[in-house]
């Protein structure tokens, strides 16, 4: 292990240990990687106090002063990637290569709030009454709190640090049980590139519930960003009226993969394997509901299966390993659970189907499924692994009314040529992000979030900031 390999709470810029700890294993052998301190709910005080404290200076220093210091600990996650890389591997399984390129995606997080930091303007308004001036000014909202999760051990901690700290604030991240080593390895970067102790604490924990409930009701905490399932995005939501605290959401998804008529056949099934199969289906934004148009299905579903069986599965750390392991032995369940009960109700195993048992428990087989229905348990949850279900329509209203039927709105995706259709459907579809003609939408560019029971609120581009600004209004009188 490399010695970004940290086990203890960071908080105030020091390690702290704790006497409890929690094993962290590697998905893809079982080996225990670390036993890793266990925050309770004084010590989540605790670091709620250091970063109220941090945030007296911080917040005072300039634009320029952050974002020179983000621009460093971006520095130092791209000279690191490889090792930050390995480490995400060991504890989360997706393939090496591809957890480089998230710690790329997530550095790329804090160049960008980097810049975004130098460009927090305000606005002189225009007054009815001559004697006044209204000047609108924005503030960073204070001391925050992050809970993220397990899929993206690196990314979706940046997408919320870098903006905060862009904006002033300090925070205190609770990162995921199964992932912690990545979150720890992010903070011993900034501590070395003299991002002051105490702005960034993280305390990881066995006890999410008590910890997130802290962090949630806490006075001293402004500002909430939560990443994960609805059902803990709603407690959150309602722990946060306590002190009304300023939340964001970014919950689970059930994106559909439209493929109309007139879509480049090759490229949609390209694109979706792209989508379907990042990080192993393990993805908020993974396509889960395909929807094909009746006339081009039996086509489109050779290309997807023909893909699909190319796909290499094995340990994270083999070359040209497309899929890793699942988390834990509960997705691996789920997601048989799944299957099988399309199967019983009538759906068709094209390939896989199955745990790859000669590798290990927690790999399984990249599968597709056809002649699945709306009703089926398997198109109304979010399937959160290698698992391909293809459903079909006859027209392009029926295959909107099919993707639109569902209380949830984060990602959605269609593929097809003819530009008035292209319209048509982006804007009929009821999503926060839609990707035409591409599974890939994540970019630090992009506004990312969702709509209805996805979220609340956007995260990267030059939107995210506002999550962590709040405005203030100076009337100024007696000028006339
Ligand atoms: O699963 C969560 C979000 C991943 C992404 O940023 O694309």
């Amino acid at each position: 292990m490399s010695s970004l390999t940290k086990k203890d709470c960071f908080i105030e810029g020091h390690w702290v240990p704790t006497d409890k700890r929690f094993s962290v294993t590697n998905p893809a052998t079982g080996e225990v990687l670390a036993e890793v301190a266990d925050a309770d709910e004084e010590l989540t005080q605790r670091a709620i106090n250091v970063a109220e404290t941090a945030l007296k200076s911080w917040r005072k220093k300039t634009a320029r002063e952050r974002a020179l210091l983000l621009r460093k600990w971006y520095e130092a996650m791209m000279e690191n990637k490889q090792a930050l890389g390995e480490l995400m591997s060991a504890e989360q399984g997706k393939p090496v290569a591809e957890a480089v390129g998230e710690v790329e995606y997530g550095a790329s997080f804090v160049d960008w709030f980097a810049g975004e930091a130098e460009r927090i303007d305000g606005d002189i308004l225009p007054n009815t009454d001559s004697s006044k001036r209204v000047m609108v000014t924005k503030e960073p909202v204070g001391v925050c709190a992050a809970i993220t999760p397990w899929n993206f051990p690196n990314a979706m901690i940046t997408r919320k640090i870098a903006p905060a700290l862009a904006a002033g604030c300090t925070i205190v991240v609770k990162p995921p049980q199964l992932t912690p080593l990545s979150s720890l390895a992010l903070a011993q970067l900034a501590s070395e590139v003299g991002i002051p102790d105490g702005v960034i604490n993280i305390i990881p924990t066995s006890d999410a519930k008590s910890v997130g409930k802290r962090l949630a009701t806490s006075p001293t905490v402004r500002k909430l960003s939560f990443t994960g399932s609805t059902g803990v995005g709603k407690i959150l939501m309602q722990q946060c009226a306590e002190h009304i605290t300023k939340l964001s959401l970014e919950l689970g998804g059930n994106a559909p993969f439209i493929v109309f008529d007139d879509a480049d056949i090759e490229q949609a099934a390209e694109q979706l394997i792209a989508c379907k199969f990042r990080n192993g289906g393990q993805t908020c934004v993974s396509a889960n509901r395909i929807l094909v148009q009746q006339s081009i299905a039996e086509k489109f579903t050779d290309a997807v299966v023909s893909k699909v069986k190319a796909l290499k599965v094995g340990p994270g750390t083999e070359d040209n390993v497309d899929l890793g392991p699942l988390i834990d032995q509960d997705a691996v369940d789920k997601i048989q659970r799944l299957v099988l009960s399309a199967k019983s109700d009538g759906a068709t195993i094209e390939t896989g189907g199955s745990v790859m048992t000669e590798l290990g428990d927690l790999f399984y087989a990249p599968t597709v499924l056809t002649g699945v229905t709306e009703e089926m348990d398997i198109s109304e949850e979010e399937i959160f692994g290698p698992v391909v279900a293809i459903n079909t329509f006859e027209s392009e209203e029926e295959g909107i009314e099919k993707a639109n039927n569902t209380p949830f709105g984060l990602a959605s995706y269609f593929a097809a040529k003819d530009t008035a259709r292209i319209f048509r459907v982006s804007e009929a579809l009821e999503y926060g992000m839609v990707g035409v003609n591409t599974g890939g939408i994540s970019h630090a560019y992009n506004p990312f979030g969702g709509i209805k029971e996805s979220g609340l609120g956007r995260e990267g581009s030059k939107y995210g900031i506002d999550e962590y600004l709040e405005l203030k209004t100076v009337t100024l009188g007696g000028l006339g």
